[in-house]
């Protein structure tokens, strides 16, 4: 099935996501799940006792592209695929979204330093037939970081809205002693199974 225009929904605001997804070629056009539709409630991002972290980030995903999905029908807009995602940071069974302050961040980084940690991204397609999820698993290893190169890296722009207080592919990348797994996944959007899930929902990455 090919679909009209080859094009999609981005439910994000995140300029990362965007970034990566233009890196394949696909077009899309950005659907705001919160200042759009003002009436339509926020996605909740609260985790649920005992949910473990894959199914934490999956659920947050395919919540993201549902509220996209439902956004397209009531403002009746094409039922092209919606495409959202999620990234969180895993320590030691420990979850770390985006802090909430300079201090949390801090607490992060602190965490995380000389350690060896995951980062979770879901990325999930809504369409017509389902939303569908795929998650991408990467391991990612620290060397360790002073209290001057922390307080430094928290008075730059980089931490605050990131997974874990950091941004691979900012300052935070001397930080990187090793990576296994997806670059593109560590960022926000892994990039291998965003193209299966596009090529699944009938977009062709190569027309
Ligand atoms: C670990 C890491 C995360 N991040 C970013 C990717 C995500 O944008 C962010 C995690 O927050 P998310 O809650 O996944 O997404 P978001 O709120 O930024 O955007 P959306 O509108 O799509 O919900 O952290 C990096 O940019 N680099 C990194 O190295």
């Amino acid at each position: 099935m090919t679909l009209p225009e080859n094009r999609i929904y981005l439910a994000s605001r995140s300029p990362r996501r965007r970034e990566l997804l233009k890196q394949i070629g696909v077009n899309f056009a950005t659907l705001l799940l919160r200042e759009a539709l003002p009436r339509m409630a926020d996605v909740d991002e609260t985790s649920m006792p005992d949910e473990a972290p894959e199914i934490y980030t999956s659920r947050i995903a395919r919540t993201k592209a549902g509220t996209g999905w439902m956004q397209i029908m009531q403002r009746k807009l094409p039922q092209l695929p919606v495409l959202a995602a999620d990234t969180i940071v895993v320590l030691k069974g420990r979850v770390f979204g985006k802090p909430e302050s300079a201090a949390h961040a801090q607490e992060m980084l602190r965490a995380l330093s000389g350690q060896t940690h995951q980062v979770l991204t879901a990325v999930a397609v809504a369409a017509q037939n389902g939303i569908h999820v795929r998650t991408s698993a990467s391991t990612v290893r620290f060397r360790h970081i002073s209290e001057r190169e922390i307080r430094l890296y928290l008075a730059s722009d980089e931490p605050h809205d990131k997974a874990g207080g950091y941004a691979i592919q900012g300052i935070a990348a001397v930080f990187v002693a090793e990576i296994s797994g997806s670059y593109s996944g560590v960022m926000g959007l892994p990039l291998f199974e965003t193209g299966q899930l596009l090529e699944e929902s009938g977009i062709k990455i190569f027309p």
